[in-house]
């Protein structure tokens, strides 16, 4: 009888079931329980570590290298500038495992989200960083942009499973650096600038790294595919972490997250980019 006086819209109580009230309190906890673990999930985070890092070329007498140490979390943007000679590219052919320092270490830290670190370091895995060379078209050696892209690829019968991953990376980096409306027996050398930098970066995308180093990415470049290849990178920072040696702060200036100074000597100092 009371049943019926009650409005349409107010909470309705049946035998057998928990009050709303009661619902919409475990759903509440439901709704803390799940932020808070969230919460641990986001601020658990890696950082990308340089360790008090000495390189000096075989043969040579002096270090190019001296002591360089940073710290770069993961999914930011990294940026170091410093004058021609001091030593940036010979750092960035490190940390692709191009060349191993002589002294010191480069590693993956997590950290817990009280800032401490919570595991040992783990070796950075090369197959995880991918390079982006300066003046990538020069290295361009297919004549269509499909044969380019997959250059690299195992060619042994027996890798069809690796070949089948990367064609299905490969529709995603296209789509990430905007080139999927670009035909793929396209010759890549007709390309424009821009859009061969994209193709540069797709190549290394297909391989999903988790890092990105990429030496003087708008070199050369008019205005407008400056323009065009920073707004790609701020993308790309979303989806990975970058780390970028350039001259040109005044484009990169705003998607820096973290910056240093390479002196001469090979000494690595934290600041802002002076625009
Ligand atoms: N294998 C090597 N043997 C001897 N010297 C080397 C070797 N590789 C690089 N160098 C020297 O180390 C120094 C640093 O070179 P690096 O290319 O790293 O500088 P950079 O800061 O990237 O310069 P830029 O801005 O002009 O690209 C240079 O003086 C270079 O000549």
């Amino acid at each position: 009888m009371l049943l019926s006086t009650v409005s349409s819209s107010a909470p309705v109580f049946r035998i057998g079931e928990p009050p709303v009230t009661v619902i919409a309190w475990k759903q509440a906890l439901r709704f803390r329980r799940r932020k808070t673990k969230h919460r641990v999930i986001c601020c658990d985070y890696s950082c990308l570590e340089v360790r008090d890092i000495c390189y000096r070329p075989p043969g040579t007498e002096l270090n190019i290298l001296n002591g360089v140490n940073l710290s770069l979390r993961e999914k930011s943007f990294g940026l170091i500038f410093g004058k021609s000679g001091s030593g940036k590219t010979t750092l960035l052919q490190l940390l692709a495992g191009l060349n191993k320092p002589t002294s010191g270490s480069i590693c993956i830290q997590r950290y817990g989200d009280d800032g401490q670190q919570n595991s040992d370091p783990e070796l950075l895995p090369t197959e995880k960083v991918g390079i982006v060379f300066q003046f990538p078209e020069r290295f361009f050696v297919a004549d269509n942009v499909l044969d380019e892209i997959t250059f690299g690829w195992p060619r042994q019968k027996g890798s069809l499973q690796l070949k089948e991953h990367l064609t299905s990376n490969l529709q995603r980096a296209f789509n990430w650096v905007g080139l999927d409306s670009i035909p793929l027996d396209k010759d890549p050398q007709l390309l424009s600038g821009g859009y061969k930098r994209r193709l540069a970066l797709a190549i290394q995308l297909v391989q999903t790294p988790d890092l990105l180093i990429l030496d003087e990415p708008l070199a050369g470049l008019d205005w407008k595919a400056r323009a065009d290849v920073a707004k790609l990178l701020k993308h790309l920072k979303k989806e990975l972490t970058l780390l970028v040696v350039s001259h040109d702060l005044r484009e990169l200036a705003t998607l820096v997250d973290q910056s240093w100074r390479m002196e001469s000597g090979g000494v690595l100092v934290a600041e802002r980019p002076p625009v």
